[in-house]
């Protein structure tokens, strides 16, 4: 049996994840802590879940892997820079390990891994995420991971940046830019997370559009990882082959 501890355990992610656990016949509910809260007991668990904020995620991280716990993050806002003091602090204990994903759902890796591979074909693609209003990071995780995918594959593929003739705007009114690739955050009640990468060319458009309408999309990919955690040795960053996606 796999113990597993939950940072987060209050929010809106959190309870789901303690839902999620409690009802997996392997694993059993550890410490469940939330902000204030002494976190000592998630010491004694296997594994860690971290759905908290992205100003406390690093502290979080490194007192549990300084204490040995494996750590399974969905926290958002890991830049480049996060995941290298992540990585040293893991080589610093060998033997623990942790898995952060900006997306645990099925539609959302698979809507990334088909916008990275059609960004190639395309003078221009640009990133619209929409999520309910009381998400406090902007733009979303999964779609600064979007982004940087698309980049990468354009890239690779010596694809020129999108052309944009824009010479005067409001400040904002061409969206954040991530790599070369423009990201737009809508924030809108009555949505929950979503996401569309539009593509052109001469002609025609392509949209690939995935909405995730209820927290559960994300318990497969969060178990998967829990239980995949203890055997990959350092950092795993995304759990796309965990899911052969
Ligand atoms: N990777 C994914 O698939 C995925 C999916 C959904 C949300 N997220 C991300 O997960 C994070 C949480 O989202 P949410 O909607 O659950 O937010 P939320 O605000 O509902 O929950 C965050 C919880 O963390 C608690 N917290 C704050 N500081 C803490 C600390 N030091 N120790 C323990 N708990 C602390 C808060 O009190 C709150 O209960 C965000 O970054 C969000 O973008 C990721
Ligand atoms: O509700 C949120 O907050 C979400 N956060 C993640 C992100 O920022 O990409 C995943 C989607 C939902």
């Amino acid at each position: 049996m796999t113990t597993v501890a939950v940072f987060g355990a209050k929010g809106r992610m959190g309870r789901e994840v303690v839902a999620a656990i409690e009802a997996a016949p392997d694993l059993e509910l550890g410490a469940t802590v939330d902000h204030g809260e002494d976190r000592g007991p998630v010491a004694e668990a296997d594994v860690v879940v971290d759905f908290t904020v992205p100003d406390v995620v690093m502290d979080n991280l490194e007192w549990a892997i300084a204490h040995g716990v494996h750590c399974v993050v969905g926290t958002t806002g890991f830049t480049p820079e996060r995941l290298d003091t992540v990585r040293g602090w893991l080589e610093a204990h060998p033997g623990t390990n942790a898995i952060i994903a900006s997306n645990f759902s099925v539609g959302a890796l698979l809507m990334m891994k088909f916008a990275a591979e059609a960004a190639r074909f395309y003078e221009s693609v640009e990133v619209v995420e929409l999520h309910h209003p009381d998400k406090v990071d902007a733009p979303s995780g999964t779609a600064v991971t979007t982004a940087r995918k698309i980049a990468a594959a354009r890239a690779a593929a010596g694809v020129a940046p999108s052309p944009d003739a824009t010479a005067t705007q409001l400040d904002g009114a061409r969206g954040a830019v991530v790599d070369g690739i423009h990201v737009h955050s809508v924030r809108q009640r009555g949505l929950f997370a979503h996401q569309e990468v539009l593509l052109g060319n001469p002609g025609e458009t392509l949209t690939l559009r995935e909405d995730s309408m209820s927290r559960t999309s994300y318990m497969t990919g969060v178990l998967a990882a829990v239980r995949a955690v203890a055997s990959r040795p350092g950092l795993t960053e995304g759990i796309e082959d965990l899911l052969g996606i």
